[in-house]
């Protein structure tokens, strides 16, 4: 699969105690497209998501009653595909080892299965793209939450003929490249709880380091028609200034403090010290606690996401004239997150036109609503006001 940088907006760099990182060569706008990244591989992210999209295209299938689906004739039951162009691009290397995969493997074994047969198809089919895999960041040891040896012998029996260097060791850096480089593509916003419906590997967004602040976003667009449907695309949020570092949230932005750290920790090895983290880490677990009790007093049935959220507003309301305010950065909150009900999605702008008009509808990477953008010196930074369109 190929990758493209619509141009060269960024420049890979090694940054001290940060490893590898992307850094914007010029003075990048809001909403310009930074990098459109093909995948080096993907995986379904559970036994719904393989049996409801198409296992090369990632597109929802059609519903049963209607469905009209391809099928590898090694192995009809294994995988299904949209078409015939999908069903002839196939590896059926793939659609035999899924087809051996035992029906009684733990659930918690299955997302990270699916990897594992998806890198090795790699490995014998595109020997460089697994290079490449293997060329990205991952921890010395195995994600601490799969268990590599009763994996690695499951799949054993499994692999049609093992690809050379085929060993625990192999399964184990695989699946810490998986770990610390896999970005999930979600199943259409619902209002309901996001799920994932499959996983992706990029080799070149793999680059772009972790802020809670990000001023970038990605957003993916699998159902959509046409060729490339499973690249992910990477829009600045606002104006980056030539040498900063572009950077992306590993999740979403209004996640609290201490989900932040500990998920950073656990899953991708560092302690963030972003400008953000610097302010939070000073607040007391209280005053987080105390901004959940307010909230349950009010009898406001929101998530996680939502209470933190909330919160921030209310000191954004303090940050425009008042720079004690516990929490600088408020701005962006009010600014850059997706105010729907149960969303909290990042919201860059439209790519400029072609003559270099900025745009200002913003457009949310969750659940895709299209608003205007707010001036929040206009408006007093309060509140975003924003119009939904779709
Ligand atoms: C997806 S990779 C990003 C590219 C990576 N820096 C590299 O050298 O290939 C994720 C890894 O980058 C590092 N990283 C990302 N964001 C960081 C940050 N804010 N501070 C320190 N290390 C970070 C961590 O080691 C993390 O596991």
């Amino acid at each position: 699969m190929t990758s493209t940088a619509v141009e060269t907006l960024v420049n890979l760099a090694e940054i001290p105690d940060r490893g590898r990182a992307l850094v914007a060569t010029r003075p990048i706008k809001p909403g310009e497209v930074i990098l459109s990244d093909s995948p080096l591989l993907l995986y379904p992210a559970s036994a719904a998501a393989a049996s409801t999209c198409c296992s090369r295209c990632f597109r929802s299938l059609p519903s049963s009653a209607t469905r009209c689906t391809f099928h590898c004739s090694n192995s009809p039951a294994a995988a299904s595909f949209c078409s015939p162009r999908c069903l002839a691009s196939h590896t059926p290397y793939l659609c035999l080892a899924l087809s051996r995969l035992p029906i009684s493997i733990p659930p918690d074994l299955l997302s990270p299965a699916f990897f594992l047969l998806a890198a090795y198809n790699l490995a014998v089919n595109s020997p460089s793209d697994f290079q490449r895999l293997l060329s990205l960041h991952g921890a010395a040891s195995a994600p601490a939450d799969v268990d590599a040896s009763a994996l690695h012998s499951l799949l054993s029996s499994v692999v049609p003929s093992p690809p050379s260097g085929f060993s625990l060791e192999l399964t184990t850096t695989l699946l810490s490249k998986d770990k610390a480089n896999a970005f999930g593509l979600m199943e259409p916003f619902d209002g309901g709880d996001r799920s994932v419906r499959a996983y992706g590997v990029y080799p070149n967004a793999s680059f772009f380091n972790h802020d809670c602040l990000p001023n970038a976003c990605r957003f993916d667009y699998v159902d959509k028609g046409g060729e490339r449907n499973t690249d992910i695309v990477v829009r600045a949020i606002h104006d980056i200034p030539e040498g900063r570092e572009v950077c992306l949230s590993y999740f979403p932005v209004n996640w609290r403090f201490a989900e932040r750290q500990k998920r950073l920790l656990e899953d991708y090895g560092f302690r963030c010290e972003c400008d953000r983290c610097m302010v939070e880490k000073d607040w007391s677990d209280d005053e987080e606690e105390d901004d959940a009790q307010e909230e349950e007093d009010e009898g406001m049935e929101e998530d996680e996401g939502d209470e933190a959220m909330e919160s921030v507003e209310e000191d954004a309301i303090d940050v425009d004239g008042d720079e004690d305010s516990k929490f600088p950065h408020a701005y962006f909150f009010v600014r850059y997150v997706c105010d729907r009900d149960n969303c909290g999605g990042t919201l860059a702008p439209l790519p400029p036109s072609t003559d270099g008009t900025l745009s200002n509808l913003m457009e949310c990477n969750v659940c895709g609503s299209l608003k205007t953008e707010v001036n929040a010196d206009q408006d007093g930074g309060q509140t975003s006001n924003g119009i939904m369109l779709d």
